[in-house]
């Protein structure tokens, strides 16, 4: 049996609720064969649990994705890019491995820490990822970083945001309202480029959300290499990321990862789907 091969460009969370970890727990648990090219490493301050991030060599990066292009992916997903010539390297690799099943997760910024990655990194991710997403998954503050409008506060900015970003180049846009949305459901908005739609799941009064985005897309990306459609891909992640939240668990006194094989033990919660 040959397994669909889905890599990850992104960077390692010693804590392993985000990052590729989460990414790799994800492609298994949808049946993918998960592959890592590995952009930085973020450790924790024992003491605060402050992140430090540390990059690794360009050219060794460069070498991990000749290693895992050589294998011919099925599909790609990016995560933390954290320098401009790291977000080249990954867009040139997605360019080489003649797929068009790209997820682009834009991460800017780790939860619970205030400081934005670098905050040139987002001119460079509009000229050379955007174009080829072929779904792009910011949080709120990604994507008013990436529209230019500033964090949207509801669906009508979230709706400008997403149409923005869509003309920049990405095939299809979910903006996460997630927690951060003030609305009683946990919200995200999806955008094509025709229509808009609202998924909306049971909001979980839990600060165990760690990895969330990171799962949510690396479960879009293995259900796109899997052949599901992108709204198929989409509403599956969605609930595969809600079940991951509503188990959340405390790793320690300072983080909460989701657990990332939820769904298929537990089930889902349910998630509404309402054009808009
Ligand atoms: N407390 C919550 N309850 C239910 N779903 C949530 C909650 N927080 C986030 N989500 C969902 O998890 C996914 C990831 O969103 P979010 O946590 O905002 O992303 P990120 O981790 O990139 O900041 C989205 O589908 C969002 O709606
Ligand atoms: C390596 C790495 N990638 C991505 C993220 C973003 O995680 P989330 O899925 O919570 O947005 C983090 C957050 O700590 C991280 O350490
Ligand atoms: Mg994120």
């Amino acid at each position: 049996m040959t397994l669909k091969k889905t890599l990850t460009i992104a960077g390692s969370d010693t804590s392993a609720g985000a990052g590729m970890q989460a990414d790799l727990k994800a492609f298994q648990e949808h049946g993918t064969y998960g592959m890592v090219a590995l952009t930085v490493v973020v450790t924790m301050d024992p003491n605060g649990w402050h992140h430090q991030v540390t990059p690794l060599p360009t050219d060794l990066l460069q070498k991990q994705i000749n290693t895992a292009l050589s294998t011919k992916v099925d599909a790609i997903k990016t995560g933390m890019l954290s320098t401009e010539e790291i977000i080249k390297i990954a867009s040139d690799a997605i360019q080489k491995s003649g797929t068009n099943i790209v997820v682009i997760d834009p991460v800017m910024v780790c939860k619970g820490e205030d400081e934005v990655l670098n905050p040139g990194n987002t001119t460079a991710m509009i000229e050379y990822l955007l174009p080829h997403a072929t779904v792009v998954t910011p949080n709120l503050f990604e994507a008013g970083q990436l529209a230019g409008t500033g964090t949207p506060k509801t669906i009508e900015e979230m709706k400008v945001a997403a149409a923005k970003i869509h003309e920049l180049g990405a095939k299809n846009v979910v903006i996460k309202g997630g927690k951060a949305l003030a609305s009683d459901k946990a919200v995200d908005l999806f955008y094509n480029g025709t229509s808009y739609k609202l998924l909306a799941s049971e909001k979980v009064a839990s600060t165990h959300n760690h990895g969330a985005g990171c799962t949510f897309a690396a479960s879009v990306c293995a259900n796109l290499a899997n052949g599901l459609s992108v709204e198929e891909s989409i509403i599956e992640a969605k609930e595969f990321v809600s079940a991951a939240i509503a188990h959340g668990w405390a790793l320690n006194e300072y983080v909460g990862p989701v657990m990332h094989g939820a769904k298929p033990r537990f089930g889902a919660p349910e998630v509404t789907i309402t054009e808009i």
